[in-house]
């Protein structure tokens, strides 16, 4: 494996020049599927007290946490429950994390709306509203830039219903210090990809975050994949492109696989991880096919259309062999 140090391009939320900030949102995206977010309206302040809110939290005893366990995509999950890689033999991540997603515009733990307690945990709850929202108006923004990066209208995803009470998932993180003396390799988040649309990720600047890439060799044919680490440059968001960004530009930006690495440091991160609204058609974007590019995904329609047509062959085989043995029996 070789290391390799590629400067992430920094994008500015609010670039009077948006031609030129979307042609260098759509080259990362090509090249690497990640870039920096700055200007993005999330302040210092709030970044600050979200970070102290969920420390927090995760050194509350696993018993109070276990309260809040996972139901329905929200709540707790403790260290060691989760194995992003399911294919790595280890025993499970080494980390605990809290997941808060949204309903209907609104931030929400669980259908039950189940929070931590405002005794144990005073403006814990208004924090993480605040930060959700924040981050998801951030992330609408930046859509309409990649909506340009992409040859589109600007406000295209808006059109196609993406932007209408989208799902946005925010996912505090926490990665233990102490180091396992085991001889496994402990990962804090084993290898994978985000699976929906755009991830804004902030940390509190300890590292560990490794991206896979493919770098050229020495020769064009001469391809390798390599590890880059991605350190945290001020409160910029680190944003990533997830699977279905990948499918809905025909494979043009990279959902890339990343993981986190236990350095021995406590670390904290925030994860928001934004899709469109469930009811968006997420069908191969015009300006990612054409005739050397047909798209590589079915669309449903083609699906169903394909399932149909594979059942009347199946009826009508059916029917033939039913034929077939009545004329047999009146010979
Ligand atoms: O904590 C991090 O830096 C990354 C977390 C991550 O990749 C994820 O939760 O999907
Ligand atoms: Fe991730």
């Amino acid at each position: 494996m070789m290391r390799e140090s590629i400067q992430l391009p920094i994008i500015d939320l609010t670039s009077p020049h948006p031609i030129s900030t979307a042609r260098a949102i759509r080259q990362a995206c090509v090249d690497v599927g990640f870039f920096y977010l700055i200007n993005h309206g999330v302040g210092e302040k709030l970044f600050k007290e979200v970070l102290e809110q969920s420390k927090k939290f995760f050194s509350l005893p696993l018993e109070e946490k276990m309260k809040l366990v996972r139901r329905n995509h929200r709540g707790y999950t403790p260290l060691y429950a989760e194995k992003l890689d399911t294919s790595s033999t280890t025993q499970g991540d080494s980390k605990e994390s809290f997941y808060i997603g949204s309903l209907e515009g609104k931030s929400v733990v669980s259908n039950l709306n189940q929070w931590p307690a405002e005794e144990t945990l005073p403006s814990w709850r208004s924090t993480m509203e605040d930060y959700h929202r924040r981050v998801l108006d951030a992330g609408i923004r930046l859509i309409s830039l990649i909506a340009l990066a992409l040859d589109l209208d600007e406000d295209f995803f808006h059109k196609a219903g993406a932007c209408h009470s989208p799902n946005g998932f925010l996912r505090l993180l926490h990665y233990p210090g102490e180091l396992q003396l085991s001889e496994q390799v402990v990962y804090g988040a084993s290898a994978h990809s985000d699976y929906g649309m755009l991830t804004l990720l902030a940390t509190d600047g300890v590292g560990g975050l490794q991206a896979r890439l493919m770098f050229a060799g020495r020769n064009s044919t001469d391809l390798r994949y390599g590890k880059m680490c991605i350190t945290s440059v001020g409160r910029a968001f680190i944003v990533n492109i997830g699977d279905m960004m990948e499918r809905w530009t025909n494979c043009l930006f990279r959902s890339t696989l990343h993981r986190v690495m236990l350095t021995g440091q406590e670390r904290y991160s925030m994860a928001f991880f934004l899709d469109p609204n469930p009811d968006c058609v997420v069908e191969c974007l015009k300006s990612c096919c054409s005739d050397s590019s047909p798209p590589r995904y079915l669309q449903n329609f083609v699906l169903v259309l394909s399932w149909i047509l594979h059942f009347e062959n199946m009826l009508m085989t059916l029917v033939k062999a039913l034929i077939s043995l009545f004329n047999i029996s009146w010979c």
